[in-house]
């Protein structure tokens, strides 16, 4: 059957990469994804905030979006160290991740805070990736459906559109760990997250749902088949040309 919602893999460097390696693996996808023609699926790579215009340039023309990995919610202004959406995209950005559990942790980032970042992407002309996901004690509390609705209701956008949201959900124990949910387990977060977006926007069927969280390309084929699931956030695996480029094979 074929597939409503374009999919979309993406890759999350996190703080990896310095120029050289980083303008080969970049070369080395756009060239991976160049030979495809790729026009049913995109591929997007998010480099750290340093690299983000040195890797458009060298993607250019291949069909490989660049993103952020975060942005501060004005355009501007007397916040020293911090990167504006619209920075982002005059690097040549179409994208920005906002809320990984990461930031969330380390930088003690709110849903509200998640909310005004997304706003801005949204402002800058970008697309913003919102990540949720619970913890493992709150997955062991039995509380992962709640903490999903929670997040969703605090962090999406005021009058989000399918157009201009994408919705990662990264259980923060599967990240980095080799663990993952079950496949029901997945396509029951990803029914959950439709029907709580469904009561916050008007066109909630239309908006792209990304699953991350140890996604591999020996496991990419059956987390992306799951209900619900549109493409992937991929952290580690996305730093290998093949690995990367096996995953967004396997949709
Ligand atoms: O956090 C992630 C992507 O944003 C997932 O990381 P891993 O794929 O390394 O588990």
């Amino acid at each position: 059957m074929a597939r409503t919602r374009r999919p979309l893999i993406a890759g999350n460097w996190k703080m990896n990469g310095l120029k050289a390696d980083a303008l080969a693996l970049a070369s080395g996808i756009a060239d991976g994804v160049r030979q495809t023609g790729w026009t049913d699926r995109e591929v997007l790579i998010c480099p750290p905030a340093t690299l983000v215009m040195a890797v458009a340039e060298a993607v250019k023309g291949s069909g490989v979006l660049v993103g952020g990995q975060n942005c501060h919610a004005k355009p501007s202004g007397a916040h020293t160290g911090d990167i504006a959406a619209e920075m982002l995209r005059d690097c040549g950005a179409a994208c920005v991740i906002v809320g990984h559990s990461e930031r969330r942790t380390d930088c003690g980032e709110t849903d509200a805070d998640v909310r005004a970042k997304a706003e801005a992407a949204c402002r800058a002309g970008l697309l913003p990736i919102v990540c949720i996901g619970e913890t493992l004690a709150e997955q062991e509390a039995g509380m992962t459906f709640s903490v999903l609705a929670n997040q969703l209701k605090g962090s999406v956008p005021a009058g989000a559109t399918a157009a201009k949201l994408v919705v990662a959900y990264e259980p923060v124990w599967a990240i980095g760990t080799g663990k993952t949910p079950t496949i029901a387990e997945v396509a029951a977060a990803h029914a959950h997250i439709r029907k709580v977006l469904d009561g916050l926007m008007p066109d909630a069927a239309g908006v792209r749902l990304l699953y991350g969280g140890s996604v591999k390309a020996s496991n990419a084929a059956e987390l992306l088949a799951a209900g619900d699931v549109d493409g992937a956030l991929v952290g580690g695996a996305s730093l290998k040309v093949d690995e990367f480029l096996a995953i967004a094979k396997a949709v």
